[in-house]
């Protein structure tokens, strides 16, 4: 029996990780499967802070098999915000309609040639040694002049991916774990895992 722990409170993210962990553990749990009341502050400047902070918190209580995902949307035209603060971005109690709103009111006058956006993925894992393992993925698009769709969470109904002229929540799940930041980061992942475990999956 192999145990993962996810340091993750978010639903969305959550169903994402476990399509794309693949078969390296046969049980992977998040912060809200196990309901542990434990609030971590992400304090951090950077993606990679943050994951790390998740990480080693919910490590250094458990000693298992930990992974974190710090991930954000980076917008061209706002100089690379709402960025680390993308979950709080207008404020601690918002949804991700109030998060939509104020993005696409700070964009009313960008032209569509202009909105270009990227999102990033930043994982950290901590296997059942301590080794600390970090992977990123980016996904360049651009944001639309409004939401569309219902799949996905978060920002998804504004994210159009380059290639595609659907947001990410037109498009079947299994097309944005194809194409998604967070796929990316998994690929790399992946390889880790492979190594740490000798190619042996659980399947
Ligand atoms: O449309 C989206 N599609 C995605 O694929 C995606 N990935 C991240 N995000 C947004 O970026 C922030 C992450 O912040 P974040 O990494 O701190 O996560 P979080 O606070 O929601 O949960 P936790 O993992 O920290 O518990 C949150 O606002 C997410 O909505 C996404 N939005
Ligand atoms: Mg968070």
């Amino acid at each position: 029996m192999r145990k993962l722990l996810v340091a993750t409170k978010n639903e969305g993210k959550a169903k994402e990780i476990k399509q794309l962990i693949g078969g390296y553990f046969n049980d992977v749990v998040t912060l809200k499967d196990f309901d542990i009341n434990i609030n971590i502050i992400e304090d951090g400047s950077t993606f990679e802070d943050n994951a790390l902070k998740k990480a080693k918190t919910i490590y250094t209580l458990y000693r298992q098999p930990t992974l974190a995902d710090d991930s954000g949307l980076e917008v061209d035209a706002l100089g690379g915000k709402p960025g680390v603060m993308s979950a709080r971005y207008a404020g601690e109690k918002a949804t991700d309609e109030d998060r939509i709103k104020k993005l696409l009111d700070e964009l009313k006058d960008v032209p569509e040639d202009k909105r270009g956006a990227q999102f990033i993925c930043v994982l950290v894992f901590i296997d059942q040694q301590g080794r600390i393992y970090q992977t990123k993925g980016i996904c360049r698009g651009k944001i639309a002049l409004e939401p569309k769709g219902k799949n996905g969470f978060g920002y998804d109904p504004i994210f159009i991916p380059d290639g595609f002229d659907k947001t990410f929540a037109e498009l079947d799940s299994q097309i944005k774990n194809q194409i998604s930041h967070r796929s990316k980061a998994f690929e790399n992942l992946k390889k880790i895992l492979g190594e740490i475990y000798n190619e042996g999956t659980c399947d």
